[in-house]
């Protein structure tokens, strides 16, 4: 595609340079250019993206978009903001690939990753093809591609949209962070269908307050209905038993269903009952009831569950199949696995890592443990501090023992993590053992019959960042060789 034909896209942007080029990429990264590469500089958090402008140029790039005039012998073209502008050219440049697809985004502070999976379940069952983008990865069929972040910045967004178009997907679906929403990186993405889990405390380092993180979850609401395709029906699924719920009703044009289970609601569910094994509860929408069946326990399941149910259903999905799927899902990677060696003590690994997802996973193993509970918690490095307190505090009021230990310290001391955790507990039931391995060694060589091991915080991460170093770690590998280990 040519320069000109793509600027002419930034809606109303009249400073186009004389000279046209033809753009064989966009870039935001001077490592990843190529020969006929458009850079676009972007100024990070860490460094400036105008500082690689030479180096993009001596790599090939033919132009650069940038905030400030620049010298370099390639037409550099001046925007308010870069970000913005790339996910529109992005948009552009692999044209419009979200008007094509079925797309459904998910946000909330908790249970996005579940939910879109479930929905993925679904929608396969349904014999759709189907494209995801979240935080373990993004899979397109059955193919899967490793991520950086939840949502990808707004390039490689549109280019996996690109290649799902290309690869006949006929249903998307994504986790949209928080972030991400701030950051513009979904900007000119055409959602169908928007849906909102819930919002309690994470991200405070970034967002400073909750009111902040409240409106940038809702800009996916107000941003649903307002892309390209108006003839397309929008729909914004929305947690009735959550606050936020209301302010995004006001913020939408869109079809708003609600879903729920303590206030009424479009698609509830009733008479809940949940035993270790599993969970049945009746499943009410305006037009059919059914009863549903399912591995997955915790009130916050059921949510999950309400909400893939509604998308799926506003997607044309009879509710006889989304019901009879359910009924064989096993579960997310990571998220209440349980490490089964035959032990006669349960282990379990969450992600659970703000202060709501988990007192809910907690909650929902003290229901049905028979035994002591050992919840091993660490707070991440370089993220929200203020969570570190509330985390221990649950941790330790909601187990007999409380092994406080490393979750990704990154680049600040692992102690100084701990002494920020243990600020919020007042009673004495907690121990602190740094090392991630020798807390989970800690607690397994404690467990007797009956007891449940919690292990929260990385769930399907297969590393631990301590410095700028990332090493190999997984909760469930490390658990299962320690089981084994005592077995012996
Ligand atoms: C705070 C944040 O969002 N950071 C993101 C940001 O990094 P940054 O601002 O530090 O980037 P930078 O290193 O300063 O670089 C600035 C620019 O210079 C460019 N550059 C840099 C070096 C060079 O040699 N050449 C060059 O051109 C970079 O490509 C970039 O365009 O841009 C990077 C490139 O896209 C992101 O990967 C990175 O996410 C980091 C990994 C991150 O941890 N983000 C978290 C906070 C995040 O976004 N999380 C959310 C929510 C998670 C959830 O709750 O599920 C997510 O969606 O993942
Ligand atoms: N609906 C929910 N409400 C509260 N907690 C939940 C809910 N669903 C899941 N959880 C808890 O939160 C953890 C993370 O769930 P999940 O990965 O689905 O969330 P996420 O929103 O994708 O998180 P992230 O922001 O890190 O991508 C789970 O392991 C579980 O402990
Ligand atoms: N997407 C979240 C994941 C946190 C997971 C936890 N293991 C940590 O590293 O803090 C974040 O980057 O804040
Ligand atoms: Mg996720």
């Amino acid at each position: 595609m040519d320069l000109h034909t793509l600027l002419s896209h930034l809606h109303g942007f009249k400073n186009i340079p004389s000279e046209n080029v033809e753009i064989t990429s966009i870039e935001m990264d001077s490592r990843e250019v190529k020969e006929g590469s458009l850079f676009i500089c972007v100024k990070g958090y860490t460094v400036d993206g105008h500082d690689y402008a030479h180096m993009a140029v001596e790599k090939g790039a033919r132009a650069i978009i940038a905030e400030k005039p620049l010298n370099v012998n390639v037409p550099v073209v001046i925007v308010k903001d870069t970000k913005r502008a790339m996910a529109v050219l992005a948009d552009s440049f692999y044209k419009q690939p979200t008007q094509k697809l079925h797309l459904i985004g998910v946000t909330g502070t908790n249970g996005k990753t579940t939910t879109t999976h479930l929905m993925e379940h679904i929608f396969k069952a349904n014999k759709k093809k189907t494209g995801l983008i979240g935080t373990i990865e993004i899979r397109i069929g059955d193919d899967a591609y490793d991520v950086k972040n939840t949502t990808p910045e707004s390039v490689t967004l549109q280019q996996t949209f690109h290649q799902m178009v290309e690869e006949q997907v006929d249903v998307a679906m994504m986790e949209v962070s928080s972030h991400a929403l701030d950051l513009g990186r979904v900007h000119g993405c055409d959602f169908d269908v928007a849906v909102f889990t819930n919002l309690t405390q994470d991200h405070l380092d970034y967002h400073k307050t909750m009111d902040d993180y409240r409106r940038a979850k809702g800009l996916l609401f107000a941003q649903l209905g307002n892309a390209y395709n108006h003839s397309k029906p929008k729909f914004a699924i929305l947690n009735v038993d959550d606050e936020a719920t209301s302010e995004y009703i006001r913020s939408t044009a869109a079809t708003v269903i609600t879903y729920g289970i303590d206030k009424e609601c479009d698609i509830r569910a009733t008479n809940i009952q949940m035993t270790s094994a599993g969970t049945t509860f009746t499943l009410v929408t305006p037009t059919e009831t059914a009863e549903v069946k399912m591995k997955l326990i915790g009130k916050f399941s059921v949510y999950n569950v309400l909400a893939a149910t509604a998308a799926c259903l506003v997607s044309g999905v009879s509710l006889s199949l989304i019901v009879e799927q359910l009924a064989n899902i096993e579960g997310v990677s990571g998220r209440f696995e349980v490490v089964d060696e035959g032990q006669p003590f349960t282990v379990v690994v969450d992600y659970a890592h703000t202060p709501d997802s988990l007192e809910n996973v907690l909650r929902t193993v003290k229901q049905f443990a028979k035994g002591s509970i050992y919840a091993i918690v660490g707070c991440g490095g370089d993220r929200d501090r203020t969570k570190r307190p509330l985390m221990a505090n649950i941790a330790a009021e909601n187990s007999t023992e409380a092994v406080l230990t490393s979750d990704n310290p990154r680049s600040e001391d692992p102690q100084q993590i701990l002494e920020d955790m243990i600020k919020g507990i007042s009673t004495s039931n907690y121990v602190t053992i740094i090392d991630r391995k020798e807390a989970i060694q800690y607690a397994i060589n404690k467990a007797e019959r009956d007891d449940v091991i919690i292990i929260a915080g990385k769930g399907h991460e297969t590393y631990q960042i301590i410095g700028s170093e990332v090493f190999d770690f997984d909760d469930r590998e490390v658990a299962r060789q320690l089981i084994r280990e005592k077995k012996s």
